[in-house]
């Protein structure tokens, strides 16, 4: 039987500081530095989970709503929402903080698919994921939708094949 571990065992928070090597010439966070933290933090969901090495697959969309200021404190919180065979997709939420004025906001979310390999880089089994809470169950139900859409972008399935992706659009003429 495939073994199985709770979604809420593969958390990680981590906690940077914008210094000014990390800023442009606005002073504001780079995208590409965020990015980074993004891979970082959530490449280490995925090793929690798997206890395996994991190579990043895939990067859904990433939007910068707001910008982040040089000196905030950027907490970075990665969890996996659902694994496949050897795949993973992990959900990370982006915080920034100005700590003397108190003033906190999630400036980011985003998506990504890491893959377990072993140490030839062949793609790997990983545990199953069992979500607890209304949020992971959530996650977790969207996943399959998020894989297939991902996966028909990649040229990896036909969109004739992606029947979960289908269903949403599936819509009855008084719907539309
Ligand atoms: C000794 C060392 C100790 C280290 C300890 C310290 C570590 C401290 C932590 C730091 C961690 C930093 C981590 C950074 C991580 C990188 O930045 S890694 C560098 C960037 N990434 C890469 O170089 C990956 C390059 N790509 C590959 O190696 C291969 O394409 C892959 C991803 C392994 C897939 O291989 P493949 O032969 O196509 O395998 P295939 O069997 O067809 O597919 C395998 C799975 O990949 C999925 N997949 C493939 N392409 C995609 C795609 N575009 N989108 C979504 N899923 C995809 C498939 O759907 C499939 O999923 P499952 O159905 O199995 O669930």
């Amino acid at each position: 039987m495939r073994k199985q571990k709770k979604v809420s065992e593969s958390y990680v928070i981590m906690t940077e500081l914008v210094l000014p090597n990390d800023t442009n010439t606005l002073h504001n966070l780079m995208g590409g530095k965020m990015m980074h933290w993004m891979d970082i933090v959530s490449a280490i969901a995925a090793q929690k989970h798997s206890n395996r090495i994991v190579v990043t697959a895939s990067v859904d969309n990433v939007s910068f709503a707001e910008s982040i200021k040089l000196g905030n404190v950027v907490t970075l919180e990665a969890k996996v929402t659902r694994a496949f065979s050897s795949s993973m997709e992990v959900h990370i939420v982006v915080f920034a903080e100005d700590i003397p004025t108190g003033k906190k906001v999630m400036s980011n979310q985003a998506f990504f698919t890491f893959v377990a390999v072993d140490q030839s880089g062949k793609a790997i089994d990983v545990p199953e994921a069992i979500p607890e809470t209304e949020e992971e169950i959530r996650l977790y139900d969207g996943a399959l939708r998020r894989r297939q859409l991902r996966l028909v972008l990649a040229g990896r399935m036909k969109p004739s094949e992606a029947n979960e992706l289908k269903s949403i659009f599936d819509l009855k003429e008084d719907q539309e």
